[in-house]
């Protein structure tokens, strides 16, 4: 019996993984996927041809990239629906809205007319068929100099030239939005609690709670029967 089925986790089910830039989410998305046996959803870092401008100048380039990225989760949105489910998905749509463009636009980066469009955009994409809420979103947290120490270390250069207040905004914030958020059961899990690099046997405890929340959930109890 693989993990998937010995903690009562369906094949169609939908995990989303979200948290602050540099705190593990591609890690544990893969970590999840190999030890689930389901597919993989990412956002695509090094082909996006906004990123590198946008981190060099955030007011000229932020909706620009706010709206790339709705398209390019849009239509990972859609391959998951065509699926039927059965992913490991690295970033929520709810953080670009919730997090990023909210941030900007409220630092001055992006502007009102800019916001506007976006989040009616955004509105009307999220309340399609096609987006369905996932049956459980993971929350990773760790310390602002835990998260400031790992974007360091993987030293992708846009980020390392980000001045560190940009980061310490988006914790807070991420922080904020956690507390209120509610469109699907949340797992949250430490990253001091766990290190799936040294110590790969600490995915099953993961997948434990995983199977936990999941199997307390009404909406997955509920589509099961
Ligand atoms: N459990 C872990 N223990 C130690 N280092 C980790 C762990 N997970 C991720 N890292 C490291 O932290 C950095 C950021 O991880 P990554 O998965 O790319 O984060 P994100 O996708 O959230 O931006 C990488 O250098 C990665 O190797
Ligand atoms: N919606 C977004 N707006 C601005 N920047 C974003 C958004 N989504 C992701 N990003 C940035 C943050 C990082 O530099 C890269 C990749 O994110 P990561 O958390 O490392 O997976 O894209």
């Amino acid at each position: 019996m693989n993990l998937r089925e010995k903690y009562g986790i369906r094949n169609d089910a939908v995990i989303t993984i979200a948290g602050t830039v540099g705190v593990g989410k591609s890690t544990m998305t893969n970590a999840l996927a190999d030890a689930l046996n389901l597919r993989t959803s990412f956002e695509k870092v090094d082909t996006n041809p906004y990123l590198d401008k946008f981190y060099q100048d955030f007011a000229r380039w932020s909706f620009h990239l706010q709206i790339y990225f709705l398209a390019e989760r849009f239509k990972e949105q859609k391959r998951m629906f065509e699926y039927g489910g059965g992913f490991i998905q690295d970033r929520s749509i709810y953080e670009d809205t919730g997090i990023f463009a909210k941030m900007h636009y409220e630092k001055g980066t992006m502007s009102e007319v800019d916001y506007e469009t976006y989040t009616s955009l955004f509105d009307a994409m999220v309340m399609s068929p096609y987006f369905p809420a996932p049956d459980l979103l993971i929350y990773l947290e760790g310390t602002f100099d835990e998260v400031v120490e790992r974007i360091k270390e993987r030293g992708r250069p846009m980020e390392q030239q980000t001045p560190i207040e940009y980061w310490k905004e988006m914790n807070t914030r991420y922080e904020n939005w956690i507390n209120n958020f509610n469109a699907c059961p949340v797992l949250r899990l430490s990253i001091s609690e766990y290190d799936l690099i040294k110590n790969e046997s600490s995915v099953e405890e993961i997948v434990k709670k995983i199977g936990n929340v999941l199997n307390h959930s009404q909406k997955y109890m509920k589509s099961r029967s």
